[in-house]
C-alpha cells in the first residue's frame, strides 16, 4: 500500500450548541498511528466521524489520501442473515480479498444469524468486514470493547500489520493500545 495520508488542520467540533474542541491539528503518513484519548463525552467519536467524512468540522479542514474504513459499535452487517452471508454481501462489493474470518475465530459461526452473536463475536465480525475493505485509513472507535484478552491482542496485531503494510490507524480508546510508534492525542488539551 502506498500513499496513505491524513492531515487535520486547526479543526473545531461543535455538537448541538456546544463547541467540544478547537485548534486540533495533526498529520499522519503511511504507517502512522495515533490514539485519541479523553474523558467520556469529550468528543473522540465525534472526531472519528469528522475524519470519516460523516460530519463536517465546525472549522478547519481534513485532507485524506486513501480509502477510509470505519469500525464503531454499529457493525454494518444484516442482523437477520447468517454471518457467512452477511460477510459475503460485503465481499461482493469490497472484493474477494481474505477478510481473515478464520483468524478472527469466526469459522464456526458462519451459520449463526448476526443478531445472535455475542458482543465480542459481533466485534470480530465487524473486524472481518473492516479487513475485507482493504482501505488505507482505519478509523477504529473503541475497537477493544467487548473483546476477550486474546481478541484485544489480535486487534493490536492487526493494527500493527496494517501500519506495517503502509496503512494508517486512528484509534479512539479508553484502554491502552499497544502499537509501536503510536502517538497520543488527549482531547482535553483542545477542549473549548
Ligand atoms: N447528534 C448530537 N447532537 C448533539 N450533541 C451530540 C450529538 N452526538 C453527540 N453529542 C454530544 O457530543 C459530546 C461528545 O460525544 P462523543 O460521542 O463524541 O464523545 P466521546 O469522547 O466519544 O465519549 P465516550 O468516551 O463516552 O465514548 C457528548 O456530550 C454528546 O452528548
Amino acid at each position: 500500500m502506498q500513499g496513505a495520508s491524513l492531515t487535520v488542520s486547526d479543526i473545531a467540533c461543535r455538537r448541538g450548541d456546544r463547541l467540544l474542541f478547537r485548534g486540533l491539528s495533526f498529520a499522519l503518513a503511511s504507517g502512522g498511528a495515533v490514539q485519541l484519548v479523553g474523558a467520556n463525552g469529550i468528543g473522540k467519536s465525534s472526531l472519528i466521524r469528522i475524519l470519516a467524512g460523516l460530519m463536517p468540522a465546525y472549522a478547519g479542514s481534513v485532507e485524506r489520501s486513501g480509502a477510509v474504513a470505519l469500525l464503531d459499535e454499529r457493525p454494518a452487517l444484516d442482523p437477520h442473515l447468517p454471518l457467512g452471508r452477511a460477510l459475503a454481501f460485503w465481499q461482493k462489493l469490497d472484493g474477494p480479498e481474505d477478510n481473515q474470518a478464520a483468524r478472527l475465530g469466526l469459522a464456526d459461526l458462519i451459520d449463526v444469524p448476526v443478531r445472535y452473536l455475542s458482543t465480542g463475536q459481533k466485534k470480530r465480525a465487524a473486524l472481518a468486514r473492516l479487513i475485507g475493505q482493504r482501505a488505507l485509513l482505519w478509523l477504529l472507535d473503541e475497537p477493544l470493547n467487548g473483546l476477550d484478552s486474546k481478541g484485544m491482542a489480535l486487534v493490536e496485531e492487526l493494527a500493527a500489520e496494517h501500519c506495517h503494510g503502509g496503512g494508517i490507524c486512528v484509534v479512539a480508546s479508553h484502554q491502552p493500545f499497544g502499537l509501536a510508534g503510536m502517538t497520543q492525542i488527549d482531547l482535553k488539551d483542545f477542549a473549548a
